[in-house]
């Protein structure tokens, strides 16, 4: 096992390897490379950005200014674009969110080997229509927590192979959201996990999903 994946193990290994408020903040392939305040920051603000952006019905001074303004940023940050191996988001591990914005920010209240609990709410950069997130939202964050439980408690690395969703009710946007996920039982390489999404008393959405342990050398 290289380095890297001994790295993601230790912080993956055992019940408090998630969930943690006051474990290492980052997860990192190369020593230095840590996820400053700052850098979390910027995170936070392309979120803000992100339900901005969906809301704004702007004057056409404001948009054709907003335009440059991106572009500009973009292209800043491009200059400073690392390859896979040493990129932040979406591996700080230890971070509600991972410091990614493709799903919405998953809170851990709970955690276990075999269970998860926590909370989220959807912004309107994920809104589908009349106030209900979009439909293919919805599984990013079960991939989330359900990906998690399979990967957790010193097991090896698994990935998806299918997760089923059942829409069970409107999931509302800008609210707070509970979810829990539970690891079912294990059948060779093969890990079945659920999980559930309320809003209070309400079932929004449930999930069965399937994890299977990886290969050697398998991606
Ligand atoms: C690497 C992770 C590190 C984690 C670090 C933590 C990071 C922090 C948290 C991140 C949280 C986000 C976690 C996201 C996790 C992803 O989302 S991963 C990305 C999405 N998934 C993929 O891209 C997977 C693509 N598919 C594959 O790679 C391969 O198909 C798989 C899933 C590895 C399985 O292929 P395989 O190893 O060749 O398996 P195979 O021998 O065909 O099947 C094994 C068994 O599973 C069954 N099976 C396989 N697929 C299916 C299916 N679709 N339906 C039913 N049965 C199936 C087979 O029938 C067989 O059953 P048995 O005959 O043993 O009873």
């Amino acid at each position: 096992m290289s380095t890297d994946e001994n790295a993601a193990e230790e912080l993956l290994r055992g019940p408090e390897g998630l969930g943690r408020r006051d474990m290492p903040t980052s997860w990192t392939r190369r020593p230095g490379i840590e996820p400053t305040p700052d850098f979390l920051a910027m995170i936070d603000a392309l979120r803000a950005l992100q339900d901005d952006v969906t809301a704004a019905v702007p004057p056409p001074d404001v948009l054709v200014d907003t335009t440059k303004t991106l572009s500009e940023l973009s292209e800043r940050l491009r200059a400073y674009a690392a390859p896979e191996r040493d990129q932040l988001t979406g591996r700080l591990i230890t971070v509600p969110g991972r410091g990614q914005t493709m799903s919405p920010v998953l809170h851990l209240d709970e955690w276990s080997e075999h269970h998860a609990r926590g909370h989220v709410t959807f912004g309107r950069f994920y809104l589908g229509g009349n106030g209900a997130v979009h439909g293919g939202a919805i599984p990013l964050l079960f991939d989330e927590i359900l990906g998690r439980l399979a990967n957790t408690g010193g097991r090896r690395p698994s990935r998806t192979a299918f997760l089923h969703v059942n829409y069970r009710s409107i999931t509302p946007i800008g609210v707070e959201l509970q979810i829990e996920g539970r690891f079912e039982r294990e059948e060779g390489r093969k890990r079945f996990l659920t999980a559930e999404l309320r809003h209070g008393d309400t079932l929004c959405a449930d999930a069965e999903g399937l994890f299977v342990q990886l290969k050697p050398g398998q991606p």
